[in-house]
Protein backbone atom coordinates (compact mmCIF):
# COMPACT_ATOMS: atom_id res chain seq x y z
CA UNK A 1 0.00 0.00 0.00
CA UNK A 2 1.90 2.85 -1.54
CA UNK A 3 0.77 6.59 -0.57
CA UNK A 4 1.48 8.90 -3.43
CA UNK A 5 1.75 13.02 -2.97
CA UNK A 6 -0.98 15.01 -4.10
CA UNK A 7 0.08 17.81 -5.97
CA UNK A 8 -2.07 21.13 -5.64
CA UNK A 9 -1.64 21.57 -9.25
CA UNK A 10 -4.45 18.68 -9.24
CA UNK A 11 -6.29 19.99 -6.82
CA UNK A 12 -9.17 22.04 -9.46
CA UNK A 13 -9.37 18.79 -11.00
CA UNK A 14 -9.93 16.25 -8.41
CA UNK A 15 -12.28 19.57 -6.81
CA UNK A 16 -14.69 18.99 -10.44
CA UNK A 17 -14.78 15.15 -10.04
CA UNK A 18 -15.57 15.77 -5.85
CA UNK A 19 -17.84 18.21 -6.18
CA UNK A 20 -15.52 20.59 -4.54
CA UNK A 21 -16.77 24.21 -5.08
CA UNK A 22 -13.99 27.40 -5.02
CA UNK A 23 -16.11 30.56 -5.53
CA UNK A 24 -13.88 33.20 -6.25
CA UNK A 25 -10.78 31.84 -4.67
CA UNK A 26 -7.98 29.78 -5.01
CA UNK A 27 -5.39 28.00 -3.62
CA UNK A 28 -2.21 29.88 -3.13
CA UNK A 29 1.32 29.69 -1.11
CA UNK A 30 1.39 32.71 1.73
CA UNK A 31 4.83 33.50 3.07
CA UNK A 32 5.50 31.53 6.30
CA UNK A 33 2.51 30.19 6.21
CA UNK A 34 2.65 27.18 3.94
CA UNK A 35 -0.83 27.11 1.33
CA UNK A 36 -3.80 29.27 2.06
CA UNK A 37 -6.94 30.41 0.04
CA UNK A 38 -6.47 33.58 -1.42
CA UNK A 39 -9.47 36.14 -3.07
CA UNK A 40 -9.35 35.59 -7.02
CA UNK A 41 -11.41 38.97 -7.42
CA UNK A 42 -12.61 41.30 -4.62
CA UNK A 43 -15.02 39.96 -2.22
CA UNK A 44 -17.99 42.35 -0.68
CA UNK A 45 -20.69 41.21 1.77
CA UNK A 46 -22.75 44.28 3.16
CA UNK A 47 -23.93 43.66 6.76
CA UNK A 48 -27.63 43.99 5.52
CA UNK A 49 -26.94 41.25 2.90
CA UNK A 50 -29.60 38.41 3.31
CA UNK A 51 -27.84 35.54 1.93
CA UNK A 52 -24.49 35.28 2.89
CA UNK A 53 -21.73 34.48 0.48
CA UNK A 54 -20.03 31.02 -0.20
CA UNK A 55 -17.17 31.14 -0.52
CA UNK A 56 -16.17 27.37 -0.99
CA UNK A 57 -18.68 24.27 -0.10
CA UNK A 58 -17.59 20.68 0.36
CA UNK A 59 -19.58 18.02 -0.34
CA UNK A 60 -20.80 15.65 3.12
CA UNK A 61 -19.41 12.32 1.36
CA UNK A 62 -16.10 14.05 1.46
CA UNK A 63 -15.95 14.51 4.98
CA UNK A 64 -14.46 12.43 7.72
CA UNK A 65 -15.85 12.78 10.78
CA UNK A 66 -17.09 10.13 13.37
CA UNK A 67 -20.39 9.56 11.64
CA UNK A 68 -18.45 9.18 8.35
CA UNK A 69 -15.57 6.75 10.15
CA UNK A 70 -18.80 4.69 11.22
CA UNK A 71 -20.23 4.33 7.92
CA UNK A 72 -17.09 3.38 5.74
CA UNK A 73 -16.74 0.45 8.06
CA UNK A 74 -19.75 -0.44 6.73
CA UNK A 75 -19.07 -0.95 3.50
CA UNK A 76 -15.95 -2.19 4.22
CA UNK A 77 -14.57 -5.17 6.01
CA UNK A 78 -11.21 -4.83 6.39
CA UNK A 79 -11.74 -1.28 7.96
CA UNK A 80 -14.61 -2.80 10.08
CA UNK A 81 -12.33 -5.15 11.75
CA UNK A 82 -9.16 -2.78 12.03
CA UNK A 83 -12.03 -0.27 13.91
CA UNK A 84 -13.57 -3.06 16.25
CA UNK A 85 -10.16 -4.16 17.48
CA UNK A 86 -8.29 -0.60 18.25
CA UNK A 87 -10.41 2.08 17.25
CA UNK A 88 -12.27 4.98 19.36
CA UNK A 89 -8.98 5.60 20.72
CA UNK A 90 -9.14 8.39 23.43
CA UNK A 91 -7.29 11.83 22.54
CA UNK A 92 -3.66 11.83 22.94
CA UNK A 93 -2.13 13.20 25.39
CA UNK A 94 1.82 13.12 25.77
CA UNK A 95 3.02 13.07 22.76
CA UNK A 96 5.59 11.02 21.49
CA UNK A 97 5.54 8.27 24.08
CA UNK A 98 1.98 8.33 23.91
CA UNK A 99 2.15 7.48 20.45
CA UNK A 100 5.02 5.30 20.37
CA UNK A 101 2.88 3.42 22.67
CA UNK A 102 -0.17 3.77 20.85
CA UNK A 103 1.35 2.28 17.63
CA UNK A 104 3.49 -0.30 19.66
CA UNK A 105 -0.57 -1.40 20.88
CA UNK A 106 -2.10 -0.68 17.10
CA UNK A 107 0.87 -3.75 16.02
CA UNK A 108 -0.04 -6.27 18.84
CA UNK A 109 -3.45 -5.61 18.26
CA UNK A 110 -3.38 -6.33 14.34
CA UNK A 111 -1.46 -9.07 14.90
CA UNK A 112 -4.56 -11.06 14.48
CA UNK A 113 -5.57 -9.85 11.08
CA UNK A 114 -3.71 -10.80 8.54
CA UNK A 115 -4.99 -7.87 6.02
CA UNK A 116 -4.08 -5.33 8.06
CA UNK A 117 -0.90 -7.48 9.75
CA UNK A 118 0.80 -7.79 6.59
CA UNK A 119 0.70 -3.96 6.05
CA UNK A 120 1.75 -2.69 9.32
CA UNK A 121 4.57 -5.58 10.62
CA UNK A 122 5.43 -7.54 7.59
CA UNK A 123 5.70 -5.31 4.95
CA UNK A 124 6.03 -1.99 7.41
CA UNK A 125 4.65 0.12 4.95
CA UNK A 126 3.38 1.88 8.03
CA UNK A 127 6.02 3.04 10.85
CA UNK A 128 5.76 5.30 13.62
CA UNK A 129 7.00 8.01 11.48
CA UNK A 130 3.41 7.67 9.49
CA UNK A 131 1.40 7.52 13.22
CA UNK A 132 3.53 11.06 14.72
CA UNK A 133 2.34 12.61 11.40
CA UNK A 134 -1.16 11.26 11.24
CA UNK A 135 -1.75 12.68 14.81
CA UNK A 136 -0.04 16.13 13.66
CA UNK A 137 -2.20 16.13 10.42
CA UNK A 138 -5.18 15.52 12.35
CA UNK A 139 -4.39 18.18 15.20
CA UNK A 140 -3.84 21.09 12.40
CA UNK A 141 -6.36 20.10 10.29
CA UNK A 142 -9.61 18.96 12.06
CA UNK A 143 -12.39 21.38 12.55
CA UNK A 144 -15.72 21.21 14.71
CA UNK A 145 -18.07 20.77 12.79
CA UNK A 146 -21.46 22.04 14.50
CA UNK A 147 -23.24 19.02 13.68
CA UNK A 148 -20.68 16.40 13.00
CA UNK A 149 -18.63 17.23 15.81
CA UNK A 150 -14.78 16.85 15.24
CA UNK A 151 -13.87 16.22 11.49
CA UNK A 152 -11.90 16.43 8.60
CA UNK A 153 -12.96 18.27 5.57
CA UNK A 154 -10.64 18.69 2.73
CA UNK A 155 -10.04 22.23 0.55
CA UNK A 156 -11.34 23.85 4.02
CA UNK A 157 -8.40 22.65 5.74
CA UNK A 158 -6.43 24.90 3.38
CA UNK A 159 -7.70 28.25 4.98
CA UNK A 160 -4.86 29.54 7.44
CA UNK A 161 -6.05 31.39 10.61
CA UNK A 162 -5.70 35.28 11.79
CA UNK A 163 -7.78 36.37 15.30
CA UNK A 164 -9.14 39.05 12.56
CA UNK A 165 -11.02 36.33 10.34
CA UNK A 166 -12.82 36.91 6.99
CA UNK A 167 -14.96 34.03 6.54
CA UNK A 168 -16.15 30.86 8.74
CA UNK A 169 -17.74 27.83 7.79
CA UNK A 170 -20.89 26.19 8.51
CA UNK A 171 -22.39 22.92 7.52
CA UNK A 172 -26.07 22.90 6.10
CA UNK A 173 -29.00 20.23 6.90
CA UNK A 174 -28.37 17.90 3.63
CA UNK A 175 -24.36 17.75 5.58
CA UNK A 176 -22.70 19.82 3.39
CA UNK A 177 -19.86 22.24 4.39
CA UNK A 178 -19.52 25.57 3.14
CA UNK A 179 -17.24 28.53 3.67
CA UNK A 180 -18.54 32.32 3.86
CA UNK A 181 -17.50 35.65 3.73
CA UNK A 182 -18.10 36.87 7.44
CA UNK A 183 -20.76 39.81 7.03
CA UNK A 184 -19.28 43.47 6.36
CA UNK A 185 -15.87 42.36 5.35
CA UNK A 186 -14.49 43.20 2.05
CA UNK A 187 -11.14 41.36 0.30
CA UNK A 188 -9.30 42.92 -2.33
CA UNK A 189 -8.57 40.74 -5.55
CA UNK A 190 -4.87 39.17 -4.50
CA UNK A 191 -6.07 38.99 -0.22
CA UNK A 192 -6.21 36.06 1.95
CA UNK A 193 -9.00 34.40 3.40
CA UNK A 194 -8.83 33.35 6.99
CA UNK A 195 -10.80 31.44 9.40
CA UNK A 196 -10.52 31.59 13.21
CA UNK A 197 -9.05 29.17 14.91
CA UNK A 198 -10.16 29.32 18.11
CA UNK A 199 -10.11 32.90 20.17
CA UNK A 200 -9.99 30.66 23.53
CA UNK A 201 -7.60 28.13 22.85
CA UNK A 202 -4.00 28.78 25.13
CA UNK A 203 -0.89 29.96 23.48
CA UNK A 204 0.57 26.03 24.50
CA UNK A 205 -2.25 24.59 22.54
CA UNK A 206 -2.57 26.77 19.52
CA UNK A 207 2.04 25.94 19.52
CA UNK A 208 0.91 22.01 20.48
CA UNK A 209 -2.00 21.54 17.71
CA UNK A 210 -0.54 23.95 14.93
CA UNK A 211 2.36 24.79 15.62
CA UNK A 212 2.28 29.13 15.94
CA UNK A 213 1.61 31.30 18.26
CA UNK A 214 -0.86 33.98 16.71
CA UNK A 215 1.12 37.35 18.38
CA UNK A 216 -2.89 39.25 17.84
CA UNK A 217 -4.17 37.08 19.99
CA UNK A 218 -5.15 38.54 23.39
CA UNK A 219 -5.53 34.49 25.09
CA UNK A 220 -3.68 34.28 27.73
CA UNK A 221 -3.91 31.20 29.94
CA UNK A 222 -2.23 28.40 31.42
CA UNK A 223 -3.34 25.07 32.51
CA UNK A 224 -1.81 23.03 35.19
CA UNK A 225 -2.15 19.32 36.07
CA UNK A 226 -3.22 19.28 40.41
CA UNK A 227 -2.17 16.44 42.40
CA UNK A 228 -3.09 15.15 45.62
CA UNK A 229 -1.52 16.44 48.64
CA UNK A 230 1.54 13.88 49.61
CA UNK A 231 0.52 13.18 52.94
CA UNK A 232 -3.61 12.74 52.01
CA UNK A 233 -4.87 9.78 53.61
CA UNK A 234 -8.31 9.77 50.98
CA UNK A 235 -6.08 10.76 48.20
CA UNK A 236 -7.23 8.05 46.29
CA UNK A 237 -10.52 8.36 47.34
CA UNK A 238 -11.05 11.84 46.05
CA UNK A 239 -9.24 11.32 42.57
CA UNK A 240 -12.06 8.36 42.38
CA UNK A 241 -15.06 10.54 43.42
CA UNK A 242 -13.51 13.28 41.42
CA UNK A 243 -13.66 10.86 37.67
CA UNK A 244 -11.48 13.48 35.75
CA UNK A 245 -7.59 14.56 35.82
CA UNK A 246 -7.32 17.51 38.03
CA UNK A 247 -6.38 20.99 36.91
CA UNK A 248 -5.59 24.07 37.73
CA UNK A 249 -6.57 27.00 34.58
CA UNK A 250 -5.06 30.66 35.37
CA UNK A 251 -6.64 33.16 32.54
CA UNK A 252 -6.45 36.50 32.45
CA UNK A 253 -9.71 37.86 31.33
CA UNK A 254 -10.09 40.76 28.76
CA UNK A 255 -9.66 43.46 31.47
CA UNK A 256 -6.12 41.96 32.28
CA UNK A 257 -7.50 40.49 35.19
CA UNK A 258 -5.95 36.78 36.08
CA UNK A 259 -8.57 34.30 37.32
CA UNK A 260 -7.88 31.03 38.41
CA UNK A 261 -10.33 27.26 38.68
CA UNK A 262 -9.39 24.56 40.03
CA UNK A 263 -12.97 22.61 41.53
CA UNK A 264 -10.80 19.81 42.62
CA UNK A 265 -8.59 22.45 44.99
CA UNK A 266 -11.43 22.30 47.50
CA UNK A 267 -11.42 18.14 47.66
CA UNK A 268 -7.79 18.58 48.02
CA UNK A 269 -8.09 21.14 51.29
CA UNK A 270 -10.80 19.26 53.22
CA UNK A 271 -11.23 16.01 55.39
CA UNK A 272 -12.63 14.11 57.80
CA UNK A 273 -12.48 16.52 60.41
CA UNK A 274 -14.07 18.98 58.40
CA UNK A 275 -16.80 17.00 57.02
CA UNK A 276 -15.88 14.76 54.05
CA UNK A 277 -16.36 11.26 53.86
CA UNK A 278 -16.28 8.29 51.78
CA UNK A 279 -18.28 4.83 51.91
CA UNK A 280 -18.61 2.09 50.03
CA UNK A 281 -22.18 1.23 48.94
CA UNK A 282 -22.84 -2.42 48.46
CA UNK A 283 -25.50 -2.85 45.58
CA UNK A 284 -28.45 -5.77 45.71
CA UNK A 285 -26.58 -7.30 42.43
CA UNK A 286 -23.25 -7.59 44.59
CA UNK A 287 -22.18 -4.29 42.78
CA UNK A 288 -20.04 -1.63 44.95
CA UNK A 289 -19.14 1.91 44.57
CA UNK A 290 -17.66 4.42 46.38
CA UNK A 291 -20.01 7.30 47.50
CA UNK A 292 -18.85 10.51 49.09
CA UNK A 293 -20.49 12.86 51.68
CA UNK A 294 -20.19 16.11 52.64
CA UNK A 295 -21.69 17.03 56.10
CA UNK A 296 -23.37 13.85 55.53
CA UNK A 297 -25.19 14.46 52.37
CA UNK A 298 -24.65 12.61 49.59
CA UNK A 299 -22.55 14.87 46.80
CA UNK A 300 -21.45 11.74 44.88
CA UNK A 301 -22.53 13.17 41.62
CA UNK A 302 -21.61 16.79 42.36
CA UNK A 303 -17.64 16.89 43.53
CA UNK A 304 -17.13 19.17 40.21
CA UNK A 305 -19.41 21.95 42.23
CA UNK A 306 -17.30 21.62 45.85
CA UNK A 307 -16.70 24.89 45.74
CA UNK A 308 -20.94 25.88 45.91
CA UNK A 309 -20.96 23.00 48.30
CA UNK A 310 -19.52 24.34 51.15
CA UNK A 311 -20.41 28.27 50.30
CA UNK A 312 -22.54 28.47 53.87
CA UNK A 313 -20.03 26.86 55.76
CA UNK A 314 -19.14 28.99 58.92
CA UNK A 315 -14.91 27.75 57.94
CA UNK A 316 -16.05 28.82 54.73
CA UNK A 317 -13.12 31.59 54.34
CA UNK A 318 -11.10 28.92 56.65
CA UNK A 319 -11.23 26.61 53.45
CA UNK A 320 -11.09 29.04 50.97
CA UNK A 321 -7.28 30.76 52.67
CA UNK A 322 -6.67 26.71 52.45
CA UNK A 323 -7.36 26.52 48.86
CA UNK A 324 -5.34 29.79 47.59
CA UNK A 325 -2.03 28.66 49.79
CA UNK A 326 -1.95 25.10 47.80
CA UNK A 327 -2.85 27.02 44.69
CA UNK A 328 0.09 29.57 45.06
CA UNK A 329 2.31 26.64 45.94
CA UNK A 330 1.72 25.13 42.66
CA UNK A 331 2.02 28.35 40.73
CA UNK A 332 5.39 29.34 42.20
CA UNK A 333 6.71 26.25 41.68
CA UNK A 334 5.65 26.08 37.64
CA UNK A 335 7.45 29.76 37.48
CA UNK A 336 10.32 28.68 39.17
CA UNK A 337 10.47 25.93 36.55
CA UNK A 338 10.15 28.31 33.50
CA UNK A 339 12.79 30.62 35.11
CA UNK A 340 15.02 28.12 35.29
CA UNK A 341 14.53 27.04 31.96
CA UNK A 342 14.82 30.64 30.56
CA UNK A 343 18.05 30.94 32.47
CA UNK A 344 19.90 28.27 31.31
CA UNK A 345 18.56 27.66 27.91
CA UNK A 346 21.11 25.88 26.01
CA UNK A 347 18.54 25.06 22.85
CA UNK A 348 18.73 27.94 20.55
CA UNK A 349 21.61 25.84 18.22
CA UNK A 350 19.29 22.53 18.54
CA UNK A 351 16.25 23.65 17.56
CA UNK A 352 15.65 25.81 14.10
CA UNK A 353 14.68 29.37 14.94
CA UNK A 354 11.22 29.31 14.00
CA UNK A 355 10.43 26.84 16.88
CA UNK A 356 12.77 28.96 19.30
CA UNK A 357 10.98 31.80 18.69
CA UNK A 358 7.84 30.10 19.24
CA UNK A 359 8.96 28.34 22.65
CA UNK A 360 10.40 31.29 23.90
CA UNK A 361 6.92 32.70 23.28
CA UNK A 362 5.29 30.42 24.58
CA UNK A 363 7.37 30.24 27.43
CA UNK A 364 7.39 34.55 27.96
CA UNK A 365 3.52 34.53 28.24
CA UNK A 366 3.30 31.58 30.45
CA UNK A 367 5.62 33.47 32.58
CA UNK A 368 3.60 36.49 32.45
CA UNK A 369 0.08 34.31 33.23
CA UNK A 370 2.31 33.10 36.47
CA UNK A 371 2.96 36.12 37.71
CA UNK A 372 0.32 37.99 37.21
CA UNK A 373 -1.66 35.07 39.17
CA UNK A 374 0.67 35.06 42.21
CA UNK A 375 0.49 38.50 42.38
CA UNK A 376 -3.46 38.63 42.42
CA UNK A 377 -3.34 35.54 44.88
CA UNK A 378 -1.04 36.66 47.20
CA UNK A 379 -3.77 40.25 47.48
CA UNK A 380 -6.34 37.46 48.14
CA UNK A 381 -4.60 35.52 50.45
CA UNK A 382 -3.75 38.86 52.41
CA UNK A 383 -7.74 39.60 52.38
CA UNK A 384 -8.34 36.70 53.65
CA UNK A 385 -5.68 36.75 56.48
CA UNK A 386 -7.78 40.23 57.67
CA UNK A 387 -11.23 37.90 57.84
CA UNK A 388 -12.75 37.75 61.30
CA UNK A 389 -13.01 34.37 61.07
CA UNK A 390 -10.04 33.38 59.80
CA UNK A 391 -8.35 35.11 62.65
CA UNK A 392 -10.35 33.82 65.05
CA UNK A 393 -9.56 30.27 63.69
CA UNK A 394 -5.76 31.22 63.27
CA UNK A 395 -6.03 32.30 67.27
CA UNK A 396 -7.78 29.28 68.73
CA UNK A 397 -5.35 27.17 66.44
CA UNK A 398 -2.17 29.32 67.96
CA UNK A 399 -3.47 28.81 71.53
CA UNK A 400 -4.16 25.00 70.80
CA UNK A 401 -0.59 24.48 69.84
CA UNK A 402 0.74 26.40 72.59
CA UNK A 403 -1.05 24.12 75.35
CA UNK A 404 0.61 20.55 74.81
CA UNK A 405 -2.59 19.17 76.89
CA UNK A 406 -4.88 19.85 73.69
CA UNK A 407 -5.94 17.13 72.37
CA UNK A 408 -4.74 16.48 68.41
CA UNK A 409 -2.81 20.31 68.94
CA UNK A 410 0.08 18.92 66.98
CA UNK A 411 -2.03 17.41 63.95
CA UNK A 412 -4.57 20.21 63.42
CA UNK A 413 -1.55 22.70 62.64
CA UNK A 414 -2.17 24.63 59.53
CA UNK A 415 0.58 26.01 57.42
CA UNK A 416 -0.34 29.40 55.93
CA UNK A 417 3.10 30.33 55.33
C1 LIG B 1 -5.49 23.85 8.57
S1 LIG B 1 -3.88 24.11 8.03
C2 LIG B 1 -3.99 25.51 6.99
C3 LIG B 1 -3.36 25.30 5.62
C4 LIG B 1 -1.86 25.13 5.61
N1 LIG B 1 -1.19 26.43 5.62
C5 LIG B 1 -1.38 24.33 4.40
O1 LIG B 1 -0.38 24.71 3.79
O2 LIG B 1 -1.95 23.30 4.11
C6 LIG B 1 -3.17 24.71 9.54
C7 LIG B 1 -1.68 24.99 9.46
O3 LIG B 1 -1.42 26.19 8.69
C8 LIG B 1 -0.41 26.98 9.30
N2 LIG B 1 -1.02 28.26 9.72
C9 LIG B 1 -2.32 28.59 9.73
N3 LIG B 1 -2.54 29.84 10.13
C10 LIG B 1 -1.32 30.36 10.42
C11 LIG B 1 -0.87 31.62 10.95
N4 LIG B 1 -1.70 32.60 11.21
N5 LIG B 1 0.46 31.77 11.14
C12 LIG B 1 1.34 30.77 10.87
N6 LIG B 1 0.97 29.56 10.39
C13 LIG B 1 -0.33 29.34 10.18
C14 LIG B 1 0.09 26.18 10.49
O4 LIG B 1 1.19 25.41 10.08
C15 LIG B 1 -1.08 25.27 10.83
O5 LIG B 1 -0.70 24.08 11.50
Amino acid sequence: MRRGHFSLDDLPAWSTLNGVNFINVKVSNIDGRGNGLIATNELVSREDDLEPVALLTVPRELIISAEGVEEYAKENKSFRQLLDTVGHQSAVAAKLTALTKEFDHLRENLANLPFWNEIISIDESITIQDWFLLDALFRSRSLGLPRSGESMVPCLDLVNHSSQATAYFDESNEGEVVLYLRKGCVVPAGSEITIDYGQDKSPAEMLFSYGFIDPSSSARSITLLLEPLEDDPLAIAKLHAFGEPPKLKLEEGKDGIPHWTAPFVYLMCLNEEDGLQFKVLQETDGSRHLKMFWQDIDITQASNTMKDLIRDHELYQVFELRAVTVIMGIVQNQLDQLLNTQNGDSSAELVTPEVYHAVSHLRSVEIGVLRKSMQALNEQKDQLLQDDTVVEYLTMMGSEQNDPSAEGAADEEEDFS
